[in-house]
């Protein structure tokens, strides 16, 4: 009999999470039966989709959602023999038993110098995202200029690094120096840090004064506001999520009308005004994008990962290629990296990225 022991939601969050809004549980799982294995987590992964999908997907006392690197432990499934390593969506726990229809394989022949850690990163969900998002939202073309925002994250670190390796001038902004280093050593062109910029929208001129044909949103907010102006026509914005928008407690957007006075709550500077033309000079509610998306032909579409499952194995692999490709220096200046990851010992020390603010893999 093994007890897992398991970090439950204890209460929904409201703004951003806190230490009690988790508690950790104990729980004791029953033994295998015929065609399922016992799971020990290896590596626990911390998601932003964490925050808005608790909101909806989980009531208070459910475990965490959230995907993690796992051994096979014991098994009763020939699929998953025992010592093998697959990706699991069993959520914050330290054990788990189940059967295979819910269990990725780590990729066959997975080098012994890459960490298995980058299965929930580079070549996992977020790396895929960034392929996705790039080649099937964007459809980004060598030559092109291409702007990403959470730059240094796990799927913005990717989404310039193939950027580069398809031949484009890529920007990424980040909210730290260290960070913006760590970009530049990828082989970002232009990189800034947004917190101390004293303009972001000179910063984002001063990177493309031409403008930018691909946008890879993954920040929201008054930063996308900010960006529309400078797209070139025909660009494209492929939008994965919207980070600066998760912990609010009101909108941020003043499209919502108040019961008190069914009219359009909290105005915005109208952003979309332009000394050159006058075109909606006046301050608005908003932010309001679709003079930019007419007047520019934009394609902007949301999206997530899991629209081309269908093409996970295959992609994977491609991500694997580039991975490897950096290692052993074989491949192109630019192949893929890794992004840098925070370690913990233990499943005890779950709670603290969130706390943090920080990225971590236990
Ligand atoms: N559509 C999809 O299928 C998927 C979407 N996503 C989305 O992609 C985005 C990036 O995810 P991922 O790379 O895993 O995240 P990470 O946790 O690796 O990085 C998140 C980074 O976002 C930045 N950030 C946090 N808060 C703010 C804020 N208020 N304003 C601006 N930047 C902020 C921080 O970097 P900094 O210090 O630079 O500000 C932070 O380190 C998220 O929006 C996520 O929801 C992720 C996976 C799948
Ligand atoms: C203002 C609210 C916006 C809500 C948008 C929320 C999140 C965007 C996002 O980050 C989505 C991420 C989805 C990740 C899903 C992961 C798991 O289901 C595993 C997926 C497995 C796979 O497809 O490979």
């Amino acid at each position: 009999m093994v007890v897992s022991k398991a970090w439950t939601l204890h209460q929904h969050f409201q703004g951003f999470p806190k230490a009690s809004d988790f508690h950790l549980r104990e729980e004791t799982l029953p033994q295998p039966r015929d065609g399922q294995v016992l799971l020990e987590a290896v590596f626990l992964s911390v998601d932003p989709y964490m925050r808005p999908y608790s909101q909806t997907m989980m009531k208070e006392g459910d475990v965490m959602i959230g995907s993690q690197v796992a051994k096979v432990i014991q098994s009763y499934n020939p699929s998953f023999p025992v010592g093998c390593h697959v990706v699991s969506d069993c959520g914050w726990r330290s054990h788990w038993v189940c059967d295979g229809a819910e269990l990725t394989p780590v990729l066959p022949d997975w080098p012994q110098d890459i960490p298995l850690s980058l299965a929930l990163g580079a070549i996992g969900m977020p790396g895929l995202t960034a392929l996705y998002g790039l080649e099937e939202v964007c459809e980004i073309k060598k030559g092109e200029t291409l702007l990403v925002n959470a730059a240094a994250g796990a799927v913005g670190s990717v989404v310039g690094q193939i950027a580069k390796i398809k031949g484009c001038r890529v920007v990424g902004c980040a909210g730290t120096d260290t960070k913006v280093s760590y970009l530049k050593q990828l082989g970002f062109d232009q990189v800034f840090n947004y917190k101390t910029v004293t303009s972001l929208e000179e910063s984002l001129r001063e990177a493309a004064p031409h403008g930018y044909d691909c946008y890879f949103e993954n920040v929201g907010g008054k930063f996308s506001s900010v960006v529309m102006p400078q797209m070139r026509e025909y660009g494209r914005i492929a939008v994965c999520g919207s980070i600066s928008m998760y912990n609010d407690t009101t909108p941020q957007t003043g499209i919502l009308s108040t019961p008190q006075t069914g009219k359009l709550s909290t105005p915005q500077t109208g952003i979309l005004s332009t000394p050159q033309t006058g075109l909606l000079s006046t301050p608005q509610t908003g932010p309001y994008v679709h003079t930019y998306m007419i007047f520019k032909q934009l394609r902007m579409e949301g999206f997530l990962c899991a629209r081309w499952k269908h093409k996970h194995q295959q992609s994977l692999r491609r991500l694997m290629a580039w991975m490897t490709e950096h290692i052993t220096g074989t491949g192109p200046t630019t192949s893929l990296r890794g992004p840098h990851l925070v370690i913990t010992a233990t499943v005890s020390g779950m709670p603290d990225p969130v706390k943090t603010g920080t990225r971590t893999h236990t």
